[in-house]
């Protein structure tokens, strides 16, 4: 017989002051394509989708509508405001089991200080949602949770119509299981402020020969016009059949996508443990794997991108420090191979103390100085003057948390944004007193590869 979970509580949102009621069944279903799933979701749900897939590939999570979400545009409380909030609602929630945790999937976008326009026009500075419709693979099982916050008591019709409609998707799912999907059609692409940022590398550089700072990533981003609107299904399709060695994620906010492949690790809790992972120094892949290994051992050896590593490990590091006991950090790096480039890595664990949390460590570690600099202050400065764009979710905490305090949020890179027929793609590298304009861009072109590969485009070599 089918597994299931129900449980119906009652619970009071401290910051809305009201009683809303929460419902949620949770059935075991055969395995089904989380893709397809997604798909089903074309035309009731677009614009309220999620898609996540951990780096091991042991767990993907796809969600569908919004049965409650979390967002604020407060600037230094939102970590603690989402935390709050999302403790509240769950308070009531039945612990102690896997299957009966709802899950709470966003992110919180770079600099809550940037109000540049563009396609993050409106973002929130923090963007959570508890989906209708959750789909939990996780362990070669595959769950499918139904969740409904309402204000109403007698809700028990509502969520029987969800429940059907939950049927509709999960056969929809079965029947597309099937489908394939073409590349998207590109026909045009632009680098906006090329020249700009190139300067800017300059620029930088001058300021910290100048000691006002030490290490400042600065990015870029790559503008794709497609003969026509793309769907998030379509990009998604390519993202996971080409990138199966990074976090894959999607989110979705009214005609936005963004998605992307990233290797970055900002934290992941299990049951009391934390990790975290330190990825910067870069270089290329080899073309054989003779090249390839040469290309890694001068990646271990060179000064400027341990420089811009150890940054990373220091800060890192100092934070779990400061919220972890039994730290472990091996005495150096080693490589983190992806198929378009390969980084300099360093992994970090401990055992969160009684306060932290995985959003208070989140709240802590972002943005690490292999997106932000340091010291942070300075370099958030500089990233403001000098980098003519706003970053929205690029380099930013994107993941999810159950009301456990499990869960994991990757740094958002290797990533871009999808709206309509357009695409924006971010890139950016760290750099220190030694960076030279002219490798840094060219490593900026390596790191859009993946991205712009998915999308259907190409760059010269
Ligand atoms: C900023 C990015 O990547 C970061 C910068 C790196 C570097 O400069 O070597 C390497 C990995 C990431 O921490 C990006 O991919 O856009
Ligand atoms: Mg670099």
């Amino acid at each position: 017989m089918q597994q299931k979970w129900y449980q119906a509580t009652e619970v009071n949102v401290d910051s809305l002051g009201q009683n809303l009621h929460f419902y949620m069944e949770t059935i075991e279903v055969s395995r089904l394509s989380a893709l397809a799933f997604y798909a089903a979701g074309e035309e009731r749900y677009k614009g309220e989708r999620f898609y996540w897939q951990n780096r091991e590939k042991t767990m993907t999570l796809v969600g569908l509508g919004h049965a409650y979400t979390i967002q604020n545009n407060a600037k230094n409380d939102r970590f603690d405001d989402v935390e709050k909030e999302w403790i509240s609602l769950t308070k009531n929630c039945v612990k102690g089991q896997a299957e009966l945790q709802p899950i709470l999937f966003g992110g919180f976008t770079f600099d809550p200080q940037n109000d540049m326009s563009g396609e993050w026009t409106d973002f929130p500075e923090a963007y959570f949602a508890l989906a209708t419709y959750q789909l939990v693979l996780r362990d070669d099982k595959a769950y499918i949770s139904v969740n409904l916050v309402s204000e109403n008591a007698q809700a028990e019709e509502q969520f029987e119509t969800l429940l059907k409609e939950r049927d509709h998707l999960i056969h929809a799912a079965q029947v597309k299981e099937v489908k394939t999907y073409t590349k998207p059609a590109m026909i045009n692409y632009f680098e906006p402020y090329k020249e700009q940022y190139l300067a800017s590398i300059n620029q930088v550089t001058s300021l910290i020969k100048a000691k006002e700072a030490e290490k400042v990533v600065i990015a870029r981003s790559l503008a794709l016009q497609f003969k026509e609107r793309v769907s998030s299904p379509q990009v998604l399709s390519q993202v996971i059949n080409e990138q199966p060695e990074s976090y894959l994620f999607g989110l979705e906010r009214n005609n936005l996508l963004f998605f992307g492949a990233s290797p970055e690790r900002l934290v992941k809790v299990e049951n009391g443990r934390a990790f975290s992972s330190c990825v910067a120094g870069s270089i290329k892949r080899g073309k054989t794997a003779e090249e390839d290994g040469v290309l890694g051992q001068s990646l271990l050896n060179d000064r400027k991108n341990g420089g811009e590593h150890q940054y990373v490990v220091d800060m890192i590091a100092e934070t779990f420090r400061k919220n972890c006991t039994d730290t472990k950090i091996p005495a150096g790096p080693r490589l983190l191979k992806i198929r378009d480039i390969q980084h300099l890595y360093t992994p970090v664990e401990g055992q969160l103390n009684d306060t932290a949390t995985i959003l208070q460590l989140t709240k802590h570690l972002h943005p690490t100085p292999a997106l932000g600099g340091v010291p942070r202050q300075e370099a958030m400065a500089a990233i403001r003057k000098y980098e003519p764009m706003n970053r929205g979710l690029y380099a930013a905490p994107i993941g999810w948390l159950d009301a456990e305090g499990n869960g994991e949020f990757a740094v958002a890179i290797r990533s871009a944004s999808l709206v309509d027929d357009k695409a924006y793609l971010y890139a950016g590298g760290g750099i220190v007193a030694d960076s030279e304009p002219q490798s840094e861009y060219e490593e900026t072109l390596v790191k859009f590869r993946p991205m712009l590969r998915a999308l259907g485009g190409q760059l010269d070599e």
